[in-house]
C-alpha cells in the first residue's frame, strides 16, 4: 500500500470529525448570540465565566488523558469564545502602541484574535479611551519580573475611575533583530529603556562597546527604526519581527530567563467572583511610625494573603506613599471584606481598583 493509501482512511476520519466541530461551534456561537440578546444593552464580556470555562476545560481535558496540553486546550477555547463574544458585540481594546508590543501581544492572550485591539501613543490616551466610552477596556502594564513597577501605570491607577476586571501574565522574550541578517557594521541598538536593561549582560558580552544604546518609546518602535537604518540593530519582539520582516540575528537574549510582564486588564464594570479570584487595592497610610504593619496586619489578622506590595511616593505630602497591594480573593469573600473593614477604619485612603479571576493562561 502506498503513504497515501495509509493516510487516506485518517484523512477521512479528520474531515468527518472537523464537520462535527464546525457545527457544534457555530451552536455555540448561536447560544453566545441568544445570552448576547438577553444581556440587552449591557455588559457583554463576563471575565468570571470565561475563567470558569477555561478552568473547566483544562479539568476535564487532565481527566481525558489525551494528546493536547491544558495549556494547549486553553489557548483553542479562548479563541473560540473570542469568537462567540464577537458574535455578541465586538470589543475594542485599547493599549500602548504601536503595533507589535508586548502589550497588544497581553491584549491578544486575554481576549483572543476576534477582539480589536487600538494602539495609543501613550499609557495615558488608552485609559483615557475606555473612560470616555470610546473604547471597551484598556490593557495596560503593571510590573516586569526584572525591572519592577510600571509607574505611569500605577499613578494612573491612584486618580482612573475605571476598574480592574482581569489580568495577563506574559513570559517577554526579547531578540535581537536586523535587517540583514549578518552582525557586519552595527553601529546602534534601538530599544525601549526597560528592554535595554533587561538585555544588559548580554548586550555587554556580544555587541561591541562602540555600538550605541538608543532607548525608544517602545519594542516595537525600535523595530520600525531598524527597518528603516540598516546599520541600526533593534531588541524587540517576535511579533515586531515579523511586522518589520526583520531578521533575527539572536533570539531570547533577555538576561533572566523567567523575565514576565503582569498587566492589568480594566474597564467600567464590577467582575464578580469565580472561585478563585484577586483583589488589587491602593491604601495610604498616615504618616506616622507603625502605620505600615498596622495596615499589613489587617490583612493577616483576617487570614487574607498578598501577593504584591509596592510602594510610591503619594505626589500631595513629602514622604507620603501610596501602597498598592494584590491580595488573594475576591471582595465578596467574607474574610477579604472583613479585612478591607478593618482596612478602611486605618487608611487615610483606601480604593480597591478592582476584584479579578486569577490569570489562567
Ligand atoms: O456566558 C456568557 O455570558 C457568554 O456571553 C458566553 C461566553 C462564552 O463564549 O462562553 C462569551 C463571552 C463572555 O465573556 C463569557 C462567556
Amino acid at each position: 500500500m502506498s503513504t497515501d493509501d495509509l493516510l487516506k482512511p485518517h484523512r477521512d476520519a479528520i474531515d468527518s470529525i472537523d464537520q462535527t466541530i464546525l457545527s457544534l461551534l457555530n451552536e455555540r456561537a448561536a447560544h453566545a448570540r441568544a445570552i448576547g440578546e438577553l444581556k440587552g444593552s449591557g455588559v457583554v464580556y463576563r471575565p468570571e465565566r470565561e475563567a470558569q470555562v477555561l478552568r473547566r476545560i483544562q479539568e476535564l481535558n487532565g481527566g481525558l488523558g489525551g494528546l493536547l496540553s491544558n495549556e494547549a486546550v486553553a489557548r483553542l477555547f479562548r479563541e473560540i469564545m473570542s469568537e462567540c463574544l464577537a458574535v455578541e458585540r465586538p470589543l475594542t481594546i485599547t493599549y500602548l502602541g504601536p503595533e507589535g508590543t508586548f502589550t497588544q501581544q497581553a491584549a491578544n492572550k486575554h481576549f483572543g484574535h476576534a477582539a480589536h485591539t487600538q494602539p495609543c501613543a501613550t499609557i495615558d490616551e488608552a485609559f483615557r479611551l475606555v473612560e470616555a466610552r470610546q473604547a471597551d477596556y484598556v490593557v495596560a502594564p503593571v510590573e516586569n519580573s526584572t525591572e519592577g513597577a510600571v509607574g505611569r501605570t500605577l499613578d494612573l491607577l491612584v486618580a482612573s475611575p475605571l476598574k480592574a476586571c482581569g489580568e495577563v501574565v506574559l513570559r517577554i522574550h526579547h531578540h535581537l533583530l536586523r535587517k540583514v541578517a549578518n552582525q557586519e557594521g552595527i553601529t546602534k541598538v534601538y530599544a525601549h529603556a526597560q528592554a535595554l536593561s533587561q538585555c544588559h549582560e548580554w548586550l555587554n558580552k556580544n555587541l561591541p562597546s562602540h555600538v550605541a544604546r538608543v532607548a525608544v518609546a517602545s519594542n516595537a518602535r525600535a523595530a520600525q527604526l531598524a527597518a528603516e537604518d540598516e546599520t541600526a540593530v533593534a531588541i524587540a519582539s517576535q511579533a515586531a519581527a515579523e511586522r518589520f520582516e526583520l531578521c533575527k540575528l539572536a533570539s531570547n537574549i533577555e538576561d533572566e530567563p523567567n523575565n514576565t510582564t503582569r498587566f492589568l486588564v480594566l474597564g467600567h464594570q464590577t467582575t464578580g467572583a469565580s472561585g478563585i479570584d484577586k483583589t488589587s487595592l491602593i491604601v495610604s497610610a498616615p504618616n506616622k511610625v507603625g502605620t505600615v504593619h498596622e495596615l499589613l496586619h489587617a490583612l493577616s489578622e483576617n487570614g487574607v494573603s498578598m501577593s504584591k506590595l509596592e510602594s510610591r511616593p503619594s505626589k500631595v505630602g513629602l514622604w507620603e506613599y501610596v501602597f498598592f497591594i494584590d491580595v488573594e480573593g475576591h471582595v465578596e469573600d467574607e474574610h477579604v471584606k472583613n479585612a478591607l473593614a478593618d482596612l478602611q477604619e486605618r487608611a487615610a485612603f483606601l480604593k480597591i481598583v478592582g476584584a479579578y479571576p486569577k490569570a489562567v493562561l
